[in-house]
């Protein structure tokens, strides 16, 4: 495939390593250079763009891959308050787009395990859940797009959470959750590429699931064998869909 990497940071260049060493082509690279000129005809001959930009910029990246109709992938976090909108736009232009907070497939299994686990705990009131997340101190955003999903997936399966709440270490006064609320506590610590852990704590004993990257290769690796899973398709899709763990919800 002919790829367009919108962002060419940490992760745009990895993933460019691997989509070489998978017999890809990249035939667009948009970086500080050339990110304020990029157009409709520049994407042409572009089979498909992956963006792992910022999240300011990848909604605006996202509308110039449905303009030129070319497909996306998009890594880039901390947008997602404008899902539904973009879900729409996709949907209604007859584009194809593919989105995901985490593209490994650890994360993916660890997503899958953790409903199931969500719900084996709810009957037993006597724990309480959290989630930890560590990263890198470049992160932009917090609490990272894996947390807010990992939190969705023990909130479909929890009677007594109804929403998250999120309190950065290091940045300001904690807030203390409700009953309802789930707390994810977001670390920045120097070079972590993404640690996440789903504690449940009752007064006599914890419980801990937890998934440690120790690289980013199974991000990038993941981004680029989502692209060729999203060629040829039409249509609005999460990385969840690419994999079957038999039953979930
Ligand atoms: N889904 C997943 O599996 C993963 C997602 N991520 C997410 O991917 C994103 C990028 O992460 P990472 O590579 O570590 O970050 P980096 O900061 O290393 O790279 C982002 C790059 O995007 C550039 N950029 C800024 N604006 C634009 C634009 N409008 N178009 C294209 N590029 C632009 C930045 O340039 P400049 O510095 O000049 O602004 C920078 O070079 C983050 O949102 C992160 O959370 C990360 C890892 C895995
Ligand atoms: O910014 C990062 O580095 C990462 N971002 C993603 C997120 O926000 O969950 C995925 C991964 O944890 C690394």
């Amino acid at each position: 495939m002919n790829i367009a990497l919108l962002g060419y940071g940490k992760m745009g260049q990895l993933i460019e390593r691997f989509a070489l060493q998978r017999g890809h082509h990249i035939h667009l690279i948009v970086d500080e250079n050339n990110r304020s000129n990029i157009g409709v005809t520049d994407m042409e001959g572009a089979d498909i763009a992956i963006d792992f930009s910022r999240p300011e910029a990848a909604v605006a990246n996202i509308d110039l891959c449905f303009e030129a109709s070319v497909p996306i992938v998009v890594g880039t976090t901390g947008w997602y308050e404008q899902l539904a909108e973009v879900r729409k736009k996709c949907l209604d232009g007859n584009k194809s787009m593919l989105y995901g907070s985490n593209f490994s497939i650890g994360v993916n299994i660890f997503f899958h395990i953790n409903k199931l686990l969500a719900a084996v705990m709810n009957p037993y009131k006597q724990y309480d859940v959290q989630v930890e997340e560590i990263h890198h101190t470049q992160k932009l955003d917090a609490p990272s797009g894996t947390a807010i999903t990992i939190a969705e997936g023990i909130i479909a399966h929890t009677d007594t959470k109804s929403e998250w709440i999120n309190n950065l270490i290091g940045e300001g006064e904690e807030q203390i959750p409700k009953a309802n609320q789930l707390l994810i506590e977001s670390h920045r610590i120097d070079d972590v590429p993404g640690t996440h852990t789903v504690l449940y704590s009752s007064e006599v004993d914890q419980i801990e699931f937890k998934h440690t990257a120790h690289s980013r290769a199974g991000f990038a690796l993941g981004a680029v064998i989502a692209a060729e899973w999203l060629s040829g398709k039409t249509g609005f899709y999460q990385v969840t869909e690419m994999f079957n763990f038999g039953q979930s919800s």
